[in-house]
């Protein structure tokens, strides 16, 4: 008769034990297994993901029902096992089962930590560990605006990507000085800060939470200083507490966690706890990778396969926001007896620390570019003594003194997990390369999961994938265009023209897309990309768009919207001056200012005002908040300045003429100075032209944000035609060959200075650029105009509509 085994908790931690346990003695146990969650088991990691807009609830389920059917699996969701007889050896639950076992796995997790403030009970208090927590604040997102997470570790700052993408405002509290304590230094984490605030986070630190405020529902939150910031809704992410009540009710010994030895035995007989709510050797993880390792040894003891025993995990963490590359290992902290090796870039944005200890690697802190992660983190697991060469192992020395990645992969055990999210080993990807044919990354991604959550192990499974492949077997493959398809942006471009797709549902639908919904990253990318191949039949979807581009308007961190007419090439008249000056004051505008691109920008204008003030205003739409033509700065050239050899003035103006209302893969702005000494700043702009004797210097990549590049020389002409020619030229071959929100500077460099300068030699390839940018142009409406004179449109700016359009797109 076969035994019996039943699991209590229907995690990652528990369900992936018994995976391993089917595969290494499929008919040995008849199994039960009990969850106090109404789903099946499925990947809280992407919980993150989901809420940030990137993947569907149904995308995170590891093991559907059907899983458990096929293998005689028991199982009982939406029960809390709350008594266990170790003596009798039954369990029994809430809902009043009772089931007999002879072995028995806790694997109940953790539970939130939520502080104990007054008022912590109030309605849209919430934490974010699991489905209901993600729905409800994707319900929350609907009807309100204001957003305050506390605690400003991995957990919060993900929970606040997330909220952003719902388009709510964040404010991100934290009790410590700087962000993420738990895992980066200051450096790092001011990195980190910056880059946040970037996307539009608002942190308050140093804050000490003391009350929450309202009635029945949250209204706010009040600090020990005294200070208050509004909140709808408050996400609580201060840690997490492993979840033992059931262990400790039923007598089994508790310390922190859920006390085991080697073998994840508890003190009761035949009772094992492995996951989060499991203390070894005094150490309770809270990340996927310690808790597979955990149930990997589990495993092999129930199924009779000798093990030496689990001995504990080196931890490494990496940060799922998007843009934010961030990445800690180990011991990162300066402490007595360690020394470390530092590089910091800030025109690259990069940070790199290592920590040595006694010639040993023990800890690493990336930012910027974590490509170096997998193989520190190898080290650090696999106490590499440095000795001699510690600098090498950030700056490399180009002799091989230190092992390459490769050589790390052939000194890993086939057990060690490559994949810490998805639980995948060595053995599993080499056993999927040799037996099912995978090549590239992908191929393993979709094999074995391996790289399919957070991505931090892309490098390490390209490396075992160069281990038993070689260089030149593994086939490289370019990035899907997002988590919703493994197709790159060629090849979706590709389709759209060969096989006439006209619309993102259906670009979807036969490209096969995981996600039949796509997500916030496809969706305005399609939208591009189809209005790029076909100008004239494709519609514009606005649903995909992000919420400046839907409603014409930047929107302000209070809700209002920013309004900037058009002012060609920052020329104005004092009657235009004029209506601006009366319209401000009509609409009562809090702030009027003038921009880094020569215009007026009329802040703080509420959404149901757009319409109204945009018809008063009768002037065109200035783009201030699309992926299209920004501004043409100019300086006063020849026309006033005693240095101008030509007129830069108007040069600006024909060139903002030709190109306005353009769609282009990402912003595009662009100056025209008089002459060299270039006061119009033409050398940062996407296209800038310089003015030199008898013609003009046309200059192009340059960028003037977060990475600074000054531009390339394209080529110098001589007439203003020619300056509106080669113009039109390239930013058609940008249009064609960019990925969408890729800006010129990154497209430069990527295609290569030389391949432009090849691909626009000709006249007569000049020429069909101009034909097809042309096509393009004269298709284009004024937006303002549109939505003025269009009754359904103009409807749309209502403060109800934005709220029931907030879904994914940002
Ligand atoms: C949003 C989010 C993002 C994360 N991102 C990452 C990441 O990027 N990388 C990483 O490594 N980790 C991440 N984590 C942490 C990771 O999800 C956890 O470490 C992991 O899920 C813990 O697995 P577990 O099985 O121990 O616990 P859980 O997954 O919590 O499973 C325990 C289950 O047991 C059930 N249960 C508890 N008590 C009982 C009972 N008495 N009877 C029946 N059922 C019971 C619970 O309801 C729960 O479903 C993240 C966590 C969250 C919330
Ligand atoms: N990418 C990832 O690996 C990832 C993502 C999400 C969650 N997780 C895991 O989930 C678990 C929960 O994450 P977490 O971020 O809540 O836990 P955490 O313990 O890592 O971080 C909690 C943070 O909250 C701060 N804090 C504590 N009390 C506070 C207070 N009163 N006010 C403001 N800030 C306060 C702490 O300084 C700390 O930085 C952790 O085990 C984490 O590793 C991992
Ligand atoms: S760039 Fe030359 S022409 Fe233009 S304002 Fe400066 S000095 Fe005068
Ligand atoms: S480690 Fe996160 S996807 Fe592999």
């Amino acid at each position: 008769m076969k035994k019996k085994i039943v699991l209590v908790g229907n995690g990652m931690a528990g369900v992936n034990c018994i995976e391993q346990l089917l595969k290494l003695a499929p008919n040995s146990y008849e199994i039960t297994i009990f969850g106090k969650e109404p789903h099946p088991n499925y990947n809280r990691i992407l919980l993150s993901s989901v809420l940030a807009g990137d993947a569907d609830m149904k995308d995170i389920v590891i093991n559907d029902w059907s899983w458990y059917k096929d293998n005689n699996i028991t199982l009982h969701t939406g029960h809390t096992v709350n008594k266990i007889d170790t003596e009798r050896k039954i369990v029994s639950t809430d809902l009043g089962i009772t089931v007999s076992y002879d072995e028995l796995i806790l694997a109940t997790g953790s539970l939130p930590f939520m502080l104990p403030l007054p008022g912590a009970d109030k309605e849209g208090v919430i934490a974010f560990r699991d489905i209901a927590d993600c729905e409800t604040m994707m319900e929350t997102a609907k009807k309100y605006r204001k957003a305050v997470v506390i605690g400003g570790g991995l957990l919060g700052l993900e929970a606040a990507r997330g909220l952003l993408n719902l388009n709510m405002e964040v404010s991100v509290v934290h009790i410590n000085e700087y962000l993420m304590n738990l895992q980066l230094d200051r450096t790092a984490s001011s990195m980190l800060q910056q880059e946040l605030e970037q996307q539009g986070m608002k942190f308050l630190l140093k804050k000490n939470s003391e009350t929450i405020l309202g009635k029945k529902r949250v209204t706010g939150l009040r600090f020990t200083d005294g200070s208050e910031v509004d909140a709808d809704l408050i996400v609580m992410a201060v840690g997490i507490r492993p979840n033992m009540a059931l262990a400790k009710n039923s007598g089994i010994e508790i310390n922190r966690g859920i006390v085991v030895n080697d073998f994840l035995e508890t003190n009761a007989p035949h009772v094992y706890s492995i996951g989060e709510c499991t203390e070894h050797r005094g150490v309770a993880y809270g990340l996927v990778a310690p808790l597979y390792e955990q149930g990997a040894v589990l495993a092999k003891r129930l199924a009779g396969v000798n093990t030496e025993g689990y001995q504990g995990s080196v931890v490494s963490t990496k940060l799922k926001v998007s843009g934010v590359d961030v990445f800690s290992a180990g011991e990162y902290a300066d402490k007595p007896g360690t020394r470390a090796v530092r590089v910091q870039d800030d025109f690259e944005g990069i940070y790199k620390k290592v920590v040595i200890r006694d010639g040993k690697v023990i800890g690493a802190v990336l930012f910027g570019d974590i490509s170096d992660g997998s193989r520190l983190f190898a080290m650090i697991r696999n106490g590499e003594d440095v000795t001699g060469k510690e600098k090498t192992v950030l700056l490399g020395d180009g002799g091989g003194k230190t092992k390459s990645g490769v050589d790390l992969v052939a000194d890993m055990s086939a057990d060690e997990i490559v994949c810490g999210c998805n639980g995948v080993s060595k053995g599993a990807i080499v056993q999927a390369i040799q037996e099912k044919g995978c090549s590239s990354v992908n191929d393993i991604k979709a094999c074995t999961k391996a790289s399919a959550s957070c991505g931090g192990c892309k490098p390490l499974v390209a490396d075992v994938l160069t281990y038993v492949l070689g260089a030149d077997g593994v086939k490289t493959v370019k990035e899907g265009i997002c988590g919703c398809t493994t197709l790159g942006r060629d090849e979706v471009v590709e389709a759209i023209r060969t096989m006439q797709l006209s619309t993102t549902k259906e670009v979807m639908n036969v490209l096969e897309w995981s996600n039949t919904e796509g997500c916030s990253k496809c969706r305005p990318a399609l939208n591009y990309y189809l209005g790029m191949v076909w100008p004239e039949e494709h519609e514009d979807e606005r649903e995909s768009r992000f919420v400046n581009e839907r409603n014409h308007a930047n929107i302000q961190k209070d809700g209002t919207y920013s309004v900037v007419p058009r002012m060609y090439g920052g020329v104005t008249t004092p009657k235009d001056l004029k209506k601006i000056a009366e319209i401000a004051e009509k609409y009562e505008v809090p702030l009027v200012k003038v921009t880094g691109g020569q215009r007026i920008d009329l802040l703080g204008v509420k959404k149901e005002d757009l319409p109204g003030m945009w018809a008063d205003l009768d002037m065109p739409s200035g783009y201030a908040y699309g992926k299209s033509l920004r501004t043409v700065k100019t300086c006063v050239g020849s026309t006033f300045c005693r240095f101008g050899t030509q007129d830069a003035i108007g040069m600006g103006i024909q060139l903002e003429k030709k190109f306005e209302r353009l769609n282009t893969p990402a912003k595009v702005k662009m100056a025209v100075s008089g002459c060299p000494r270039n006061c119009a700043e033409a050398t940062i702009k996407d296209f800038g032209v310089v003015a030199i004797d008898g013609g003009w210097e046309l200059h192009v990549g340059g960028n003037g944000g977060t990475k600074l590049r000054g531009t390339d020389l394209l080529c110098k002409v001589k007439t203003e035609e020619e300056v509106l020619e080669w113009s039109g030229a390239y930013l058609q071959y940008y249009r064609e060959t960019g990925k969408y929100n890729e800006r010129t500077a990154e497209w430069l460099e990527r295609v290569g200075l030389e391949t432009i300068k090849t691909t626009l030699a000709s006249s007569e390839d000049r020429a069909a650029f101009n034909t097809r940018i042309n096509k393009a142009l004269s298709l284009l409406k004024d937006p303002w105009k549109e939505i003025i004179e269009e009754g359904t449109l103009r409807q749309t700016f209502s403060p109800m509509e934005e709220q029931s359009a907030a879904s994914i797109m940002k």
